[in-house]
């Protein structure tokens, strides 16, 4: 079990949930309203910031009716919440693009969020060759 401090800038949106069982991802709130016309870009505010636990990031993706739901596509296509996103004025944000005119209600459940344990520390070690086997291009397993 972890522990998250979150402050919520808005008392119009449901506290998150961790619900168990049928999915660990936890649903994100619009915490304004949001009226888009096709072609349209917004951020939608989600009305919480978090301090995550030491060592982790999170990773913010529609709910699978998003599109269905509200005509959004996400225009980041996943959105990344690094750990030391968590100032006081550091609230979570959904940038979307409308495929059509649409509405997006306060409460609206419109992303979900996992928390994500961060890659190890990285350094580049350049080479002339990489000495291994070519994979191919894209695609170069055939269709079936
Ligand atoms: O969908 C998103 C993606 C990012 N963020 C916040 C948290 C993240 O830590 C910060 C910066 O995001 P990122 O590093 O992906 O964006 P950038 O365009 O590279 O901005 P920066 O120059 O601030 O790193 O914005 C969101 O609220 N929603």
């Amino acid at each position: 079990m972890e522990t998250i401090k979150i402050k919520y800038f808005s008392d119009k949106i449901d506290k998150l949930e961790y619900i168990g069982g049928k999915s660990d991802w936890i649903d994100l709130r619009a915490s304004e309203e949001v009226s888009l016309k096709k072609g349209e870009f917004a951020l939608i505010p989600l009305g919480v910031g978090m301090k995550l636990p030491q060592g982790y990031e999170a990773h913010v993706v529609p709910r699978s009716s998003t599109f269905k739901n509200f005509g959004v596509i996400q225009t980041n296509h996943m959105g990344v919440i690094d750990g030391s996103y968590c100032g006081d004025n550091d609230m979570w944000r959904m940038p979307v693009l409308a495929v059509r005119d649409t509405q997006i209600h306060v409460n609206d459940r419109i992303c979900q969020f996992r928390i994500m344990k961060n890659q190890p520390a990285i350094n580049f070690d350049e080479v002339e060759r990489l000495e291994e086997t070519d994979r191919g291009g894209f695609g170069s397993t055939g269709k079936q």
